[in-house]
């Protein structure tokens, strides 16, 4: 994957594996700015029929299309990232466990966020509306977002941020996704250029 771009970019990939309303977020903030060096460089997803693809397309990045052999048991895709001029990893709804191997590429660069106020609500199989059903099934007056850093394990890292939000009554998974939607998209993109700032202050 041919690359070509400014020496001094801080270039992200963004890892989705679903919608990408959140990677839209993150495009429109850092790559409709131009006077910000942080900008999307790459699209990295595990599912071909991803509708990130297409935010992918329509803002003219590169996407990268994974498969589990080559990140779990071969290079984790740290050569192609590297090729790709890649600095730091934004996860956006991306539903693989990182490995190591990616880990120990990008320390303290990788990010996550999560669609919950952890440590309640997360790890494995703790993902999109099953998040939303759990917080709904135990009667929650309240739920949010967390943003962190990534670790070995799902949903462990270092907390970098927190935002609430009210679980109504008459609250379904669809409703509260919503709410909990918006507060990521208005939260995700700066605590990302902060995280990214820090990494490379
Ligand atoms: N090493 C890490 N990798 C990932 C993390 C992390 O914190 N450390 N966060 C997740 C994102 N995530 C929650 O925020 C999350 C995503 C997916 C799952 C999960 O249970 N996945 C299923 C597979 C689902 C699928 O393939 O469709 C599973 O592992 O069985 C839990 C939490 C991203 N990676
Ligand atoms: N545990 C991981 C997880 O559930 N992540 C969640 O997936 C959604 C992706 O939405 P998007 O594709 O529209 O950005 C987001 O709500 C994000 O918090």
């Amino acid at each position: 994957m041919g690359s070509t771009y400014l020496e001094n970019e801080i270039r992200l990939a963004v890892f989705a594996s679903g919608a990408g309303s959140n990677a839209k977020k993150l495009i429109e903030y850092f790559n409709n700015n131009d006077t910000s060096i942080i900008k999307v460089a790459l699209i990295v997803t595990n599912k071909e029929t991803a509708g990130v693809i297409k935010i992918a397309d329509e803002n003219h990045l590169p996407t990268l299309i994974i498969d589990k052999e080559q990140f779990f048991r071969g290079d984790a895709y740290v050569g192609a990232l590297r090729q790709a001029g890649v600095h730091f990893i934004v996860l956006a709804g991306f539903l693989w466990k990182v490995p190591a191997q990616l880990i120990a590429a990008f320390p303290g660069k990788i990010v996550n966020i999560h669609p919950a106020l952890l440590p309640k609500y997360g790890g494995k199989g703790m993902y999109g509306n099953f998040v939303h059903e759990a917080v709904i099934s135990n009667k929650e007056t309240e739920s949010g977002i967390t943003i962190h850093l990534v670790d070995e394990q799902y949903d462990h890292g270092a907390p970098l941020f927190q935002a609430v939000c009210p679980v109504l009554p008459d609250d379904t998974a669809e409703s509260l996704a919503q709410r909990i939607h918006a507060l990521e998209h208005a939260h995700y993109p700066e605590v990302v250029e902060k995280a990214v700032k820090a990494a490379f202050s």
